[in-house]
Formats: structure tokens, C-alpha cells, sequence
């Protein structure tokens, strides 16, 4: 799954899209782990939602940057995304989402685009299903209620 490195974001709302990303990185709440992360939201309404990891002290709490932008954007009536950039203290490298944002993000489409950017602003890019293949989403749940009401 080795990307291609892109240099510069090809357009505005990209280069926003990371600019709040970083901004959020800075604003990570982690004294523990000291692993700063930062994630900004793009919704097909074009607004952005950026989020950071917040910790606690009882660890297992800790909420990670991605779920916190969905979060906030969902609570503020935002449920449609187009592309989310997350990006950390990885030095030259890149964080991917943990699985409990994978499947928080499947929650909402499979057809996000991820941009995964390093300190320097350089990105990857993934199509969301790449990044959780034979995913669960909310269609396996209607799936299954159907099925159930057939044998009962
Ligand atoms: O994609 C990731 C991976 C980790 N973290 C956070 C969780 C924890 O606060 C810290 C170290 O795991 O980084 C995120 O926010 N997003
Ligand atoms: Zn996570």
C-alpha cells in the first residue's frame, strides 16, 4: 500500500484541510503519551471540523484526533464527509488511524478520502475502503434484522 509522496496539496480547501490539521496537532491534550495527533474533517458541505487527542488519567478514556473531529462535526448536525488529514509527532512519517477510528470513520462512508500528512506537509493519500477492506457498516445491520424477520 506504499504511496505516492505529493509535495503540495492541489487545492485551497486542501491546503486548509491540512493547515487545520496541523493547528490541532498543537492543541492535543496527551500528557502521557506525549504523542500529539491532529485530524481536520472535510464535509461535502465544504466546512472543516479539526479535532486532537485528548487523554485521561484513566488511559482507556483517551479519545484519539479523528474521533474527536467527527464527533464534533456530527454534533453540530455535520454527517456527510468528503476527506479527512490526520497527522502527528511520527517524525517523517505518517499515522494512520487506529481501528477504533476505522470503524468510527466507516460509520459514515467508505469513500472518504485519507490524507495521512508527515510534520513537513507532505501527504498520502488512501481511499477510505482501502484502509478497513470487507468493512461493518450500518447496511450489515439492515441486513441482518432482514434476515432475522424471515426466519421468525
Ligand atoms: O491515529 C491515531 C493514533 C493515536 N492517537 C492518539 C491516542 C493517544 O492519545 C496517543 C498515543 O496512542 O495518540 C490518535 O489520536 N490517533
Ligand atoms: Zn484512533
Amino acid at each position: 500500500m506504499e504511496k505516492k509522496i505529493v509535495h503540495a496539496p492541489p487545492t485551497t480547501t486542501l491546503e486548509e484541510l491540512f493547515r487545520e490539521a496541523h493547528s490541532a496537532k498543537h492543541r492535543a491534550y496527551c500528557p502521557y503519551s506525549k504523542f500529539r495527533v491532529g485530524a481536520a474533517l472535510l464535509t461535502t458541505s465544504g466546512k472543516i471540523y479539526s479535532g486532537c487527542n485528548v487523554e485521561n488519567a484513566s488511559y482507556p478514556l483517551s479519545t484519539c484526533a479523528e474521533r474527536t473531529a467527527i464527533v464534533k462535526a456530527v454534533s453540530e448536525g455535520e454527517a456527510n464527509f468528503q476527506a479527512i488529514a490526520i497527522t502527528s509527532d511520527v517524525d517523517a512519517g505518517y499515522c494512520g488511524p487506529c481501528g477504533a477510528c476505522r470503524q468510527t470513520i466507516a460509520e459514515f462512508g467508505l469513500d472518504i478520502d485519507v490524507y495521512l500528512l508527515n510534520p513537513q506537509n507532505e501527504c498520502k493519500m488512501f481511499k477510505f475502503r482501502e484502509l478497513l477492506p470487507f468493512a461493518f457498516t450500518p447496511r450489515d445491520l439492515q441486513k441482518t434484522r432482514a434476515t432475522h424477520d424471515i426466519i421468525d
